[in-house]
């Protein structure tokens, strides 16, 4: 069964009274793949993965997990999960949430294993303290270890670091990378679009319950850009640039095959060249432009 996907969903379609929350979603993730979802407020992310881990009934639509399907109590076995909304039993310590979590899914992880998780996640020396006396963000840490205590091989994760501060972000960071090499798969659902950008394969963006978009980084980010930095900019010379955005000095032009040519006919043309900079869209400007683009009425 480690050939399959570790998450293969198709055609997923659910309503809310008349409010059609997800309408059609397909996607995969493949196994030590991290898999960025990404779409503003309401657009069903959370929808998409409450079904896709059985805690929603689909209207329509089917999902695998790790090869079974995820009616089968067991497809949820080696499935980590980290809630967006999340709350632990306050009058018990961070180590016992850990053992509880571990006696529900059913493995054997013994004291020291739960000790490592908890250390994964900044929270070594708070084993024995009680969970109700921890911050919003170190409850979060805690979550995630509960995600990761029982060695999954799939961790979805709903916007894991919403209460962590830059350098909680930064770790969490470091960990998916860390999953991604332990050939863990990941879905992440995150308003960070950075961290997605760093850490994610692929990216599906979601858009008033449809698949906007989807693709890996490459694939979505594809138009490469050249930005230069120009005065005495002839007619002639612009001619050469075409098309481009322009912002003051700052020219904006789609990256060509030979940048060295481009930059020796602007200076034979008489351009004085202060800055030449190759770039790509990053992940925001691209995410912007898809949701921007999308058609009214779906
Ligand atoms: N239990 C529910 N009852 C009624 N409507 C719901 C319920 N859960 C979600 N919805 C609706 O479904 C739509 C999608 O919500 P969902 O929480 O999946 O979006 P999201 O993309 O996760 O949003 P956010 O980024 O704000 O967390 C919204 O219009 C929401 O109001």
């Amino acid at each position: 069964m480690t050939d399959s996907p570790a998450v293969w969903a198709s055609h997923l379609r659910k309503r809310y009274k008349k409010r059609v929350a997800v309408d059609g979603v397909s996607f995969t993730v493949g196994r030590g793949e991290v898999l960025g979802l990404l779409g503003p407020n309401g657009a069903g992310k959370t929808s998409v993965i409450k079904m896709m881990l059985g805690l929603v009934r689909p209207d329509a639509g089917e999902v695998m997990l790790l090869g079974r399907p995820n009616t089968d109590p067991r497809s949820r076995e080696r499935v980590g999960y980290l809630p967006e909304l999340f709350r632990y039993q306050p009058w018990l310590s961070a180590d016992e949430v850990l053992a509880l979590h571990v006696r529900l899914a059913g493995v054997k992880i013994s004291g020291s294993d739960r000790r490592e998780s908890l250390g994964l996640v900044g929270l070594a020396d708070r084993a024995k303290d009680r969970v109700g006396g921890f911050s919003k963000g170190m409850q979060q840490r805690l979550g995630l270890a509960v995600a990761l205590v029982a060695r999954p091989e799939l961790v979805v994760l709903d916007e894991p670091t919403s209460a962590l501060d830059p350098l909680g972000r930064a770790d969490v960071r470091d960990l998916l990378l860390s999953l991604k090499e332990r050939d863990v798969a990941v879905l992440l659902n995150s308003h960070l679009i950075g961290e997605v950008e760093r850490v994610c394969d692929r990216v599906v963006i979601l858009d008033r319950g449809r698949v906007a978009a989807a693709g890996t980084l490459p694939e979505l980010l594809g138009r490469r850009e050249l930005r230069l930095v120009l005065t005495n900019v002839t007619a002639e010379a612009a001619a050469l640039l075409e098309p481009f955005a322009r912002e003051g000095d700052h020219y904006t032009v789609t990256l060509p095959d030979d940048v060295p040519a481009l930059i020796a006919d602007l200076v034979k043309l008489g351009v004085r060249v202060h800055a030449v900079e190759p770039a790509r869209v990053s992940l925001e400007e691209r995410l912007l432009d898809i949701l921007r683009t999308q058609p009214e009425e779906l």
